[in-house]
């Protein structure tokens, strides 16, 4: 299976460590979309798509890029993201990415998500909210999500 992993990190890299664990496991190579020719994307049989949150969305560049792409026959996809917060149940960011792949042709067939450093501004007074994240707890969860998705797509395909 032919991986590749599409990952905005612009604010302290937490998304980044996500992607690459996730990469690691999945054998794909993490890039930021500036990096690839979306047209490239049809030799993958797997795209990653993630970034971190920033005012209850993914971030606008990630966007953008999406909804320029190619459109697709089903082709396979998960979302991944990064949040000071843990998502809300509503409204849920991932579910607006996921409806956003579907339009351009993408089956998005997982989510991972877990807790970011955020020192959005009026957070840095304090300090900052999940320091730390993501931890080597939140990597390892990245890891067994990224098993669990390999093993049930080679299983499927
Ligand atoms: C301007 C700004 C807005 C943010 N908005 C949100 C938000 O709406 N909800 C949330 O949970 N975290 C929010 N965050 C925190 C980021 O999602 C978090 O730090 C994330 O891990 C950043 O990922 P990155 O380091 O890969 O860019 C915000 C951070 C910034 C700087």
């Amino acid at each position: 299976m032919k991986a590749v992993i599409v990952c905005v990190s612009v604010s302290h890299g937490n998304t980044r460590r996500i992607a690459e664990a996730i990469g690691e496991v999945l054998d794909a190579q993490v890039v930021d979309p500036a990096d690839i020719d979306p047209a490239d994307l049809a030799s993958y049989d797997l795209v990653g798509f993630g970034s971190g949150i920033f005012t209850m969305n993914f971030h606008p560049r990630l966007r953008e890029w999406i909804r320029a792409l190619p459109p697709q026959d089903r082709r396979r996809a998960f979302v991944f993201a990064t949040s000071g917060m843990v998502e809300p149940p509503f409204p849920r960011y991932t579910r607006s990415l996921t409806a956003l792949l579907e339009q351009r042709g993408y089956d998005v067939v997982d989510l991972f998500t877990c807790r970011g450093f955020d020192t959005w501004w009026p957070l840095r007074i304090i300090g900052g909210l999940s320091k730390g994240h993501p931890d080597t707890r939140d990597i390892q969860a990245a890891r067994s999500f990224a098993e669990g998705l390999r093993a049930r797509l080679t299983a499927s395909s």
